[in-house]
């Protein structure tokens, strides 16, 4: 008998890395994506719609419901700190694709969420690769949210490492260090994935070379947006490689097993220097 498909909404920002990791939930068999709701991070959030349909003309599946979210962070903050320096001014590394035919659906990103963790309790998984504030501003839109929701699988933190912004955070939660401690204590079942995990998983210059010969279905796509994110990296990190931050955390969401995880509370600082710094309790201290 077939096992019922997971069902995801993906929370994205897209970026390159976010491309990559749509197109490994749009082929993987173990998932069903319900839909896209779009943030600010690597790109603001108009672009990120605007990105989040291109993608899916691009892979053919116009049938995905796109849903924007919030433009500013959940405490109505309008600085926020873009990183067209990581994915270019385009965010999808500059390759001046035309605008998408399709639009995004009249609701909101977050009642998008409510509804449909509405509509199938416990079932649905939320992935979500920006800054948080969809899924925050889906909290306190529905209280019951944190129980009605499947699994929250965030790409968020620096756990016991230094972060990417500064030494203190990581750039999701830095976008919205706010929305992030909401989520974090929500209640709801919430899987991490720090750059302390997704700095141990690199895309090599040698992998992107097989990309470039590959006739598979995103390959040349992709080889062509990589290239200003493995630029980045090598002036940013001195790699010849990049860090596979969202596929990562897709892959978390699809198999689980394929990390190790540690268990206990995470609490974010949101004021000072050290504002987006993610905390684990890792309760072995009685
Ligand atoms: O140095 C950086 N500054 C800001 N954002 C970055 C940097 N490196 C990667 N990302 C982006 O932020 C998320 C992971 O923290 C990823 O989406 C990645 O593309």
């Amino acid at each position: 008998m077939a096992t019922a498909k997971k069902k995801i909404i993906i929370d994205t920002d897209p970026g390159i890395d976010d491309a990559m990791a749509i197109f490994v939930a749009l082929q993987s068999p173990e998932v069903e994506v319900i839909g896209l709701t779009t943030i600010y991070g690597n790109v603001y959030t108009t672009l990120a719609t605007r990105n989040a349909l291109h993608l899916l003309e691009v892979a053919g599946r116009t049938d995905i419901p796109v849903a924007e979210g919030s433009h500013v962070t959940i405490t109505k903050g309008t600085k926020l700190r873009i990183a067209d320096f990581v994915h270019g001014a385009d965010g999808l590394g500059n390759q001046n694709f035309p605008p998408p035919k399709g639009k995004p659906i009249e609701q909101s990103a977050a009642t998008f969420l409510i509804e449909q963790a509405n509509l199938y309790p416990g079932e649905v998984t939320v992935v979500a690769l920006g800054p948080l504030t969809n899924i925050a501003l889906a909290l306190e839109q529905d209280p019951t949210f944190s129980k009605k929701i499947g699994q929250i699988v965030l790409l968020g933190g620096a756990f016991s490492v230094n972060g990417n912004v500064n030494p203190a955070a990581e750039a999701n939660i830095f976008g919205d260090p706010d929305a992030a401690d909401i989520v974090f204590t929500s209640g709801a079942d919430v899987l991490a994935i720090g750059i302390n995990v997704t700095h141990q998983v690199v895309l090599t210059d040698a992998d992107r070379d097989k990309l470039v010969q590959s006739n598979g279905r995103f390959a040349q796509y992709l080889s062509r947006i990589l290239e200003v994110y493995f630029a980045y990296h090598r002036e940013a990190y001195f790699t010849r490689g990049v860090y596979l931050h969202d596929p990562t955390t897709i892959i978390a969401a699809l198999n689980p097993s394929l990390l190790t995880f540690t268990e206990g509370v995470v609490r974010v600082q949101t004021t000072g220097i050290t504002r987006g710094l993610t905390i684990l309790y890792n309760g072995q201290k009685r």
